[in-house]
């Protein structure tokens, strides 16, 4: 009698942002993650380039099956990055990397499919009482762009991640300045949404538009890291309130969402900035202006914020378990 014989071969894991790639081998389901690495998306001219590069590195190990965790709507077959020219065909790369499975999801579904399995020692708290157990749980993530999902509680023990787009939501305005900052973006890109401003990119263009309106000129700020850099260690004015409407905003959309949601589960901040900007984000004006809902500042002052501090991307995780049951 024939028996059936699971075919060899472990699955590649993708996280692949508008900056960074980062890749991992998992050996079988359930299986520590291993040959992490992360690769810089704009040293490549197509997403088979990077995958073929790290592939490369895994020696005789054979591929069988992979998820790509990614920054964009996925939609259908045809996949294209938001902040990034990438685009390929689900079917088509399948077929060219010879994989059995491949599951591509939003990289930010793909983080909130990890939330319930992060160490506490990959999350600081910012405010907040204690989480709900089973209550919705927000995730928000300024990086390149800004990731947003969350996790909803479904049956007894089980979780559905949402596949949203949620980093492009109008950005609400409480101040002047802040109107200013507003109307400057939507006069540049036609609409000022959370990601022009919660994002990379949005902490430069903030910061060049306070510039301006100043009538200040300020020479070596080139990226992001630079504005966060001359506002933490030099204290240049006009760097450091980039970086407090940055929070702030991040604050009030991460507040709206929290709201919607009903995330009484708590609320999670991931992405590559919030982490970088170490414990001074806490004294930041992000949580004053999370728990700033009026009649509802008592409700959100008692939802958790954590910051995922975790070294290796938690979304390699995720993409693991968006595979599982799958392959
Ligand atoms: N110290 C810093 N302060 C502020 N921004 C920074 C700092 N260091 C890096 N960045 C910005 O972080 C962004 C990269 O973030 P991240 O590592 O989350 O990338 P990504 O995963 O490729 O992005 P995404 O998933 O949002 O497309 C870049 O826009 C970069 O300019």
């Amino acid at each position: 009698m024939s028996q059936r014989i699971p075919s060899p071969g472990g699955r590649l894991l993708a996280d692949i942002g508008g900056t960074n790639a980062r890749f991992a081998f998992q050996s079988a389901p359930g299986e520590p993650l291993s040959d992490v690495r992360v690769l810089p998306v704009a040293r490549y001219p197509g997403v088979q380039d990077a995958l073929r590069e790290y592939l490369g590195g895994l020696g005789p190990r054979r591929v069988r099956a992979a998820a790509i965790a990614i920054a964009n709507p996925v939609t259908g077959d045809a996949v294209r990055m938001t902040n990034h020219d990438w685009a390929f065909s689900q079917r088509a790369l399948r077929a060219e990397m010879g994989w059995e499975r491949l599951r591509v999801l939003n990289d930010f579904t793909a983080l909130a499919l990890a939330l319930p399995v992060l160490p506490a020692s990959d999350l600081r708290q910012l405010g907040g009482g204690d989480a709900v157990p089973r209550a919705a749980r927000a995730l928000l993530g300024p990086g390149t762009g800004l990731g947003v999902s969350g996790l909803l509680p479904c049956g007894a023990d089980g979780w559905v991640p949402l596949e949203g787009e949620g980093g492009h939501v109008t950005l609400p305005a409480a101040t002047p300045r802040e109107r200013l900052l507003m109307d400057a973006l939507a006069a540049r890109h036609g609409r000022a949404s959370a990601e022009r401003v919660c994002s990379g990119a949005g902490l430069l263009d903030s910061f060049r538009v306070l510039c301006e309106a100043d009538g200040v000129a300020v020479r070596g700020v080139q990226r992001a890291a630079d504005v966060t850099e001359a506002a933490l260690q030099h204290g240049q004015p006009q760097a450091l309130e980039a970086l407090n409407l940055f929070c702030a905003l991040l604050g009030s959309v991460a507040g709206n969402l929290a709201l919607t949601l009903g995330a009484r589960g708590g609320v999670y901040l991931g992405g590559g900035i919030v982490p970088r900007l170490g414990a001074w984000f806490d004294t930041s004006p992000f949580r004053a202006r999370f728990e700033d809902k009026g009649r509802f500042n008592g409700y959100l002052r008692a939802i958790p914020v954590w910051v995922i501090t975790a070294r290796e991307s938690p979304a390699l995780l995720g993409a693991a378990r968006g595979l599982d049951g799958l392959d």
